[in-house]
């Protein structure tokens, strides 16, 4: 596709909010040599720094001193005449160059994401491109980064156009059949080769599909909902896990009613961790949504932290409904508030642990402990206990491997939660999350659960509900045309429209087909400048 000299000529701030050291502002479209001259910049020679003064087009004021780069068309990112400044980052310095630029003919600023838009219709990039360097201007790990780049590259769009390069010559084969059936010289099975070449797509196709979701997971982030009864230090959790004070904590029961997201980067993976409203029945339609959204992002979650106040009987862990959810997602028990627990009560803690050979480890109960405490003594016993559960559970981690695994001593132990999922000891974690006592081995454990579910997910061919959508269409109709028996002949014509129909389908991912839809939603999340 050739530019097209009759568009408008875009401009924009392509650099960060300012204020900054440098600002790039772009111009691109057929005017941009002459927007440069208009603001009394010589032309630089083409992908060569030049100084140049910016004049204000009417007044001849200098606005910035700035380096000036040209890209003549086509050898520039929009396909286009594209000009670069970069000028000092001053809000004014900018206002002004954007306010000169305005005031050229044929010139206005460019809508998110136009650049790229135009660089994809001029043919320098197809559609998995342009959504590999979305990803990568939006990527937050390195992981992210990593699976956003090769993206970009073509792993899955160089990867597609060479499926349907295959597929078009098993279509020419078959049409090929069809088209010299009377002729001599043809030879008659061309449909078995055809067929042949059908089914090793398929199953490649099918191998791609089977990565268990990890590069959308990746993408996304694993997401992880903290969730609980009300008051057991969710929002508390939260906090220690962000490390800053993101969500609200209260000692009424019912604080937190939205879900709360916080983005963590554990070793380049990345995982959104949830805070949720306290899972209790509720006449307060409030909290009643808030409980429904916690039940909704929990279920949907990758991981549950399911986190109950250790110092409360069991009893008051409400029974969850994630198994209503239709598939296991895997819980882990977080029993918070243990410094409540002082030196860790033998008998609560077999209530807690519901095992019956649960055992303690060295740092037994010297006294009794009540189980419920509420104000300024629960303060004064909160701290006596600290040395008591710091000694529990986090010296004798290394020492005491029947504290490591949380408050059971039979590590092989396999149990059901109150999901009704199974869970095993090590799924267990004891913790005071105000004392910020535990957290260390929680996570650690997170981290190897992102490491295990994200391993190898950046050398995924899938990145986003748009290729599984559309390689799974694929799949579906070469699964139609293998399933059939076209040995009698006279069917080619079918089997054609079948190839064709699935070229096309392939197609859409590099964006050659109705594209425009798709174009809108991707566009939509790039930023001005882009
Ligand atoms: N002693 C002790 N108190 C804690 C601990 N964690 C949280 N708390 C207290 O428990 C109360 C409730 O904490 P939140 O973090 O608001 O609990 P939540 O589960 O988010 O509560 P909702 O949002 O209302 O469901 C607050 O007073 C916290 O200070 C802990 O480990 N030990
Ligand atoms: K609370
Ligand atoms: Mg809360």
């Amino acid at each position: 596709m050739m530019p097209d000299s009759s568009r408008s000529t875009i401009f924009a701030l392509s650099s960060g909010r300012p204020p900054a050291a440098i600002a790039v502002i772009r111009i691109s479209g057929p005017r941009a040599g002459a927007a440069l001259e208009a603001l009394g910049v010589k032309i630089p020679a083409p992908r060569q720094a030049r100084i140049a003064r910016i004049r204000d087009p009417e007044s001849s004021e200098i606005i910035d001193e700035a380096l000036a780069l040209w890209f003549p068309a086509p050898n520039s990112e929009t396909g286009e005449d594209v000009a670069e400044l970069q000028g000092h980052g001053g809000p004014a310095v900018i206002a002004g160059i954007l306010d000169a630029l305005s005031r050229i003919d044929g010139l206005r600023m460019a809508e998110p994401g136009e650049f790229t838009r135009r660089g994809f219709e001029n043919g320098k990039l197809d559609l998995t491109a342009v959504e590999g360097l979305a990803d990568l201007v939006s990527a937050e790990t390195e992981a992210q980064r990593r699976l956003a780049f090769r993206q970009m590259k073509g792993q899955l769009g160089d990867r597609a156009e060479a499926w349907r390069e295959r597929l078009v010559r098993a279509l020419a084969l078959v049409e090929a059949r069809i088209d010299f059936s009377d002729e001599a010289d043809v030879p008659e099975d061309l449909v078995g080769p055809a067929l042949a070449i059908v089914q090793e797509l398929r199953d490649e196709i099918a191998t791609a599909l089977a990565d268990g979701r990890r590069g959308e997971r990746l993408r996304d982030g694993l997401v992880v909902a903290i969730a609980g009864p009300p008051n057991a230090g969710k929002s508390t959790l939260l906090n220690r896990l962000a490390r800053r004070e993101v969500a609200i904590v209260s000692p009424y029961a019912g604080t937190t009613r939205d879900v709360i997201e916080v983005h963590l980067d554990l070793g380049g993976y990345p995982l959104t961790l949830l805070d949720t409203a306290g899972v209790r029945e509720t006449g307060d339609p409030v909290e009643m949504e808030g409980v429904r959204r916690a039940r909704e992002r929990a279920a949907a979650a990758d991981l549950v932290l399911w986190v109950t106040d250790a110092s409360a009987g069991k009893s008051d862990a409400p029974t969850p409904d994630l198994a209503e959810a239709g598939r296991a997602v895997p819980v882990w028990q977080i029993r918070n508030k243990a410094d409540l627990v002082r030196s860790m009560d033998a008998e609560m803690l077999r209530t807690m642990g519901n095992a019956s050979g649960a055992k303690i480890g060295a740092a037994s109960a010297a006294e009794s402990t009540p189980r419920r405490r509420g104000g300024a003594q629960a303060a004064t016993q909160a701290g006596r206990s600290r040395a008591a559960l710091a000694s529990a559970v986090n010296i004798n981690e290394s020492r005491n491997p029947s504290l490591s695994t949380g408050i059971l001593s039979d590590k092989t132990s396999a149990y059901k939660n109150e999901y009704g999922v199974s869970f095993s000891s090590e799924d267990e974690f004891i913790l005071s999350a105000s004392e910020g006592l535990g957290l260390d081995r929680l996570m650690s454990r997170l981290s190897s659960f992102a490491a295990t579910m994200l391993a190898g997910a950046e050398q995924s061919l899938v990145a986003r509900a748009r290729h599984r959508d559309i390689l799974a269409a694929v799949q579906h109709i070469l699964n139609g045309a293998l399933d059939r028996s076209w040995s009698t002949g006279g069917e080619e014509e079918l089997l054609a429209e079948q190839l064709r129909q699935a070229a096309m389908e392939l197609g859409r991912l590099a964006g050659r087909v109705d594209v425009e839809d798709v174009l809108d939603i991707i566009f939509r999340d790039f930023c001005i400048g882009k």
